[in-house]
Formats: structure tokens, sequence, C-alpha cells
């Protein structure tokens, strides 16, 4: 595993008694990543940084409900959260068949009984029950997956997307899509500025 960024102090604030799993999920992923096509060859430098805790940072403004995660991938941000999170039930959203299998094998071997995986495109997936959070990171422009994910949620639900640098700009483009969705408290919040190397912009929104 040469290359893996050593583990950065703060991790264990964030992650408290769930730190042993969150070491186990980084490692896995280190030593599976790339292989299964999960994380590019220049990720495992900046593993911890980039991915993990930058993922974990999203936890505090998570409910204790039913929290879907939309184009999981490699478990960014969904298998973090559902480790930091265990009072919460996950509903990872991925279409991608390789990809659905690492997360229903880590999910396992981690023995998070808080984690559902549903192979589907958001857009067709049919969930037993509307969620009341919906997350995403590196999936698709706002202006896209807005439409994509608002009718996964129940009234009252909320939308929590991790997004780069242009987020403003994607709220701009996405202003359409916003109004037609009526969704109300809309903003964006920085989060983890002088806590984790690299903080994160999150968009969020309610579902009228
Ligand atoms: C760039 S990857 C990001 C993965 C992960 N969220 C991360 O941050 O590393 C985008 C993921 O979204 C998935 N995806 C693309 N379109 C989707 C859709 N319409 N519904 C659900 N997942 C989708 C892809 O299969 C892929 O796993």
């Amino acid at each position: 595993m040469s290359g893996l960024e050593a583990e950065p102090a703060v991790a264990a604030q964030l992650f408290g008694e769930r730190i042993e799993l969150a070491r186990r999920f980084t490692a896995d992923l280190a030593r599976e990543g790339e292989t299964r096509g999960l994380i590019g060859p220049l990720e495992l430098p900046r593993l911890w940084s980039r991915h993990v805790l930058n993922s974990a940072l999203v936890a505090p403004l998570l409910r204790a409900g039913r929290v879907g995660d939309v184009g999981s991938g490699a478990g960014l941000p969904g298998l973090v959260l559902a480790i930091a999170r265990p009072d919460a039930r996950f509903v990872l959203i991925e279409p991608m068949e390789r990809r659905v299998d690492w997360l229903v094998e880590e999910a396992e071997a981690l023995g998070l009984d808080n984690v559902e995986v549903v192979r589907a495109r958001a857009e067709e997936a049919r969930l037993a029950e509307p969620l009341d959070q919906v997350t995403a990171r590196a999936v698709s422009a706002l202006s896209k997956l807005i439409p994509l994910t608002v009718p996964l949620l129940r009234s009252g639900g909320e939308l929590v997307f991790m997004k780069g640098a242009r987020v403003d700009d994607e709220v701009i483009a996405a202003e359409k899509q916003i109004r037609k969705a009526r969704l109300t408290d809309v903003r964006v919040e920085l989060l983890g500025e002088g806590v984790v190397p690299e903080p994160t912009r999150v968009f969020r929104a309610t579902r009228p």
C-alpha cells in the first residue's frame, strides 16, 4: 500500500469511536480501489484528506432517518457516512455492477447493518419508502441532479450535495430546476474550514 496518505490526526476526532471502521474502509479502498476501477491511481496520496475526511464532514448534517446516496461509486460519501452515523439508515443508489458489488461486499465486511444497496439509476430507482435526505458527490451538475433526485425525497426531505468551488455558478445555471421543484431553504455552506485539509461545499435545499 505504498503511497497511501498517513491518517491525519483530525480523523479520530471526526469518527470518534467509529475510527477503526473508517481505517478499515480506507485500507480496503487503498488496496482494491484501483484494480476494481473505483478510484484513480493518483488518489492514494490524498485518500484520507480528499475523499474520506471530506465525505465525513457531511455527517453532522444528517438526520437519524433514511438517507439515500446517489452515485455512491466507491462509497463516497455513502459508506463513510454509514460508518460515521450508525443511527441513520443509508440507501446507496448506484447503477454500475462492479461498483454495486464493491458496495455490497464492503458494507458486509465492515458489518454495516444500516446499509442497503440498490442497483439503479436515480431516475429509475423504485424505493420502498421515500427518503429523508439525499446526498451525492461528483455525480453531475445541479441542473441535472435536482430533477433526478427530488422525486426520491419525502415532503420536508432535503438535498445535501457535496460540490466543488464552482457551485455558485451551478446554482445560477439550475435556477429553472430549483424553481420547478419549488425547493426552499436553498443555500450553499462551506464545511470543515480550518478543520480538515480539504474543506467542502454543500448545496442544501428542502422539498416542500
Ligand atoms: C464520478 S463517480 C463519483 C462516485 C462517488 N460519489 C465519489 O465521489 O467518488 C459518479 C458515479 O455516479 C454514478 N451515476 C451516474 N449517473 C447516475 C444516475 N443517473 N443515478 C445514479 N448514479 C449515477 C456513476 O455510476 C458513478 O459511480
